[in-house]
């Protein structure tokens, strides 16, 4: 399993997993977009997916969808091999361009979604999102806004009642108060029906406040881990005088993720492992400030809260891991 043991002694995760990859690799002919990524996303969470360009994050959200197959290791969602009708029925995805019919009209467009979903589909759930934002049933599709279109596609996800939906950078192309709207949205229906959402965002300011659950890919790798809270209040910023050459001796009983240095004054980002000298002000990382250390510090040590690992239960391997 990639990253390590969260908190000695930590509770057993509980709840029903969402996804859980298992040694999750895939290859293309360049080299890896994903090595040996093990995890487990909790059922409910709204859960940020992050990392730099390359980083892996579509071909993660591929292999959960069943668009691609991995080339070593395992995942599952909700229990199933992503590629059965077991999984795909309880899965929706928005791509990043969301490919929508522009000839059609918002309501032919939502009674495809219903011909496409006859034994699922939510028509009033549908409807609501669509008239949330004011999008005129009788538009083409190809006269909306960016914004308009982004709330049909999700309306076309949502009708599919998902017990899991999967968003690839679903606020790229949108402006601040559109981005605002979607969130709402994506929050509401969250709430309701406890749905899980993975959203794959750049935009690291706007994750804060809006996902409850975080996963950080760099270099085809997991880094981070795990529910929004645990992961900040477990590191710390630092903030205190240099002492000559190197690192002031204290932070070598921490895992120190990053430093800075400004004139005499040294700011450094670390995992808590022991208590904080008095010499230093200390306060918690905001998700933004955690995930810029990490992604400044390709080498920091991977994180998984106790929740986000997988555990070696009997039943993981009775789905088919072991094969
Ligand atoms: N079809 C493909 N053929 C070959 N290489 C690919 C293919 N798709 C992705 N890759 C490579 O796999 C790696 C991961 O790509 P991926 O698109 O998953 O990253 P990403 O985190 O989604 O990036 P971005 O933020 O730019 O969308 C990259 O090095 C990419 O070049």
């Amino acid at each position: 399993m990639s990253g390590h043991a969260y908190a000695p002694g930590a509770p057993e995760p509980t709840g029903h997993t969402a996804i859980e990859a298992l040694g999750l690799t895939k290859s293309y002919r360049r080299g890896d977009a994903l090595k040996d990524c093990s995890f487990r996303l909790p059922a409910g969470r709204i859960c940020g997916l992050v990392g730099p360009n390359g980083a892996g994050k579509s071909t993660l959200l591929s292999l959960a969808t069943g668009v691609l197959a991995p080339s070593g290791g395992a995942i599952r969602v909700h229990g199933h091999d992503p590629r059965t009708l077991e999984a795909r029925q309880q899965v929706a995805y928005l791509a990043q361009d969301k490919p929508l019919y522009p000839r059609l009209t918002v309501a032919e467009t939502l009674r495809l979604g219903r011909e496409l979903n006859p034994a699922s589909w939510d028509q009033e759930r549908a409807e609501g999102i669509v008239r949330g934002g004011t999008v005129p049933f009788d538009a083409k599709v190809g006269s909306l806004s960016g914004g308009q279109r982004t709330r049909l596609a999700l309306a076309l996800c949502f009708g599919k009642r998902p017990a899991l939906l999967l968003l690839d950078e679903p606020m790229a192309d949108l402006d601040p108060l559109v981005r605002h709207d979607i969130t709402g949205v994506l929050m509401a229906e969250a709430a309701e029906h406890g749905t899980t959402i993975v959203m794959s965002s750049h935009a690291l300011t706007e994750l804060d406040g809006v996902c409850d659950y975080l996963l950080l890919l760099t270099q085809g790798r997991v880094r981070l881990a795990g529910e929004v809270e645990e992961l900040t209040s477990a590191h710390s910023v630092l903030i205190g005088a240099t002492t000559g050459n190197g690192l002031p001796p204290e932070l070598s009983a921490h895992t120190v993720i990053e430093t800075r240095t400004t004139g005499r004054q040294i700011t450094a980002v670390v995992r808590r492992e022991d208590r904080i000298s008095d010499a230093w002000a200390v306060s918690e990382p905001s998700l933004e400030e955690l995930l810029l250390a990490y992604l400044r510090s390709p080498d920091a040590p991977a994180l998984l809260t106790p929740s986000a690992q997988v555990t070696d239960h009997p039943t993981t391997h009775a789905k088919g891991y072991a094969a």
